[in-house]
């Protein structure tokens, strides 16, 4: 497993510009209830999921570099869509990025937490394209058992290294250097048992406004899509 507390450095390096450009190319495709109304394909496809509040949207605004590409939800909860954005040149494009709904709001309905269940276990067990997920987790909190339980779904492809792991520590501009370190530390151990020879896992401090761990956010997913270069 890799983990990185790097803060941003002077001047991008040309495999950094190419992933950020790349990046701040996504456009919103469709919107889905169903795991069969989202397009089917061989495009590789990654997740953004977490629980609510992790500041999922934040990031994946801030990796599109757009204000409101990704819109947190008005009534808590109640989304639970999963919005696709495309990737790549508009006329061939190369990836999809998806972004799941978020869990754990404890006003949530029983109902609706078990179809959030069933959706996001289907997803993450079936979606053929999927190539990686990226799970965002509140730096101040670390894993909650909702976060172990979507860690359960899709263990059985991370360990035999089909899909790939990138966990996002988030709003790490709210812990000092000492607690960032043992934020990774505790987040590390804490995915031990996925560690296989063959899965790919990473971890990231993430600060969406000091652009903390952007580059590399941009580089992973980058590289998920176009594993060649
Ligand atoms: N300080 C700080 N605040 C952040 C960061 N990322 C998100 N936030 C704040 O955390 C709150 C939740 O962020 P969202 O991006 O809406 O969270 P979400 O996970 O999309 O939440 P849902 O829409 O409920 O699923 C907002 O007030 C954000 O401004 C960060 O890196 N640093």
């Amino acid at each position: 497993m890799t983990a990185s507390n790097r803060l941003p450095t002077g001047t991008p390096s040309d495999t950094t510009r190419t992933a950020l450009a790349w990046a701040h190319g996504a456009r919103f495709l469709t919107t889905a209830s169903q795991l069969d109304q989202l397009p089917q394909g061989d495009l590789p496809e990654f997740a953004f999921v977490g629980r609510s509040n992790a500041g999922k949207s934040t990031a994946i605004n801030a990796l599109a570099q757009r204000r409101q590409l990704a819109f947190a939800s008005k009534t808590p909860g109640r989304t639970q869509h999963i919005n696709l954005f495309e990737l790549g040149p508009k006329d061939a494009p190369d990836a999809y990025l998806a972004d799941l709904p978020g869990y754990g709001y404890a006003t949530v309905e029983r109902t609706a937490k078990l179809r959030w269940q069933q959706v996001m276990a289907d997803y993450l067990a079936i979606r053929r394209n999927l190539a990686g997920v990226v799970l965002l987790v509140d730096s101040r909190l670390g894993f909650t058992p909702l976060d172990r339980q979507l860690l359960d779904f899709v263990a059985p492809r991370v360990t035999t290294g089909e899909v790939k792991l990138l966990v996002l520590l988030t709003k790490a501009d709210k812990l000092n250097k000492k607690e960032q370190a043992a934020a990774l530390g505790v987040g590390q151990d804490g995915l031990a048992d996925l560690a296989t020879e063959a899965a790919d896992i990473g971890m990231l401090l993430f600060s969406a406004p000091k652009h903390q761990g952007l580059n590399d956010l941009a580089e992973t997913v980058y590289g998920w899509a176009h594993p060649e270069a």
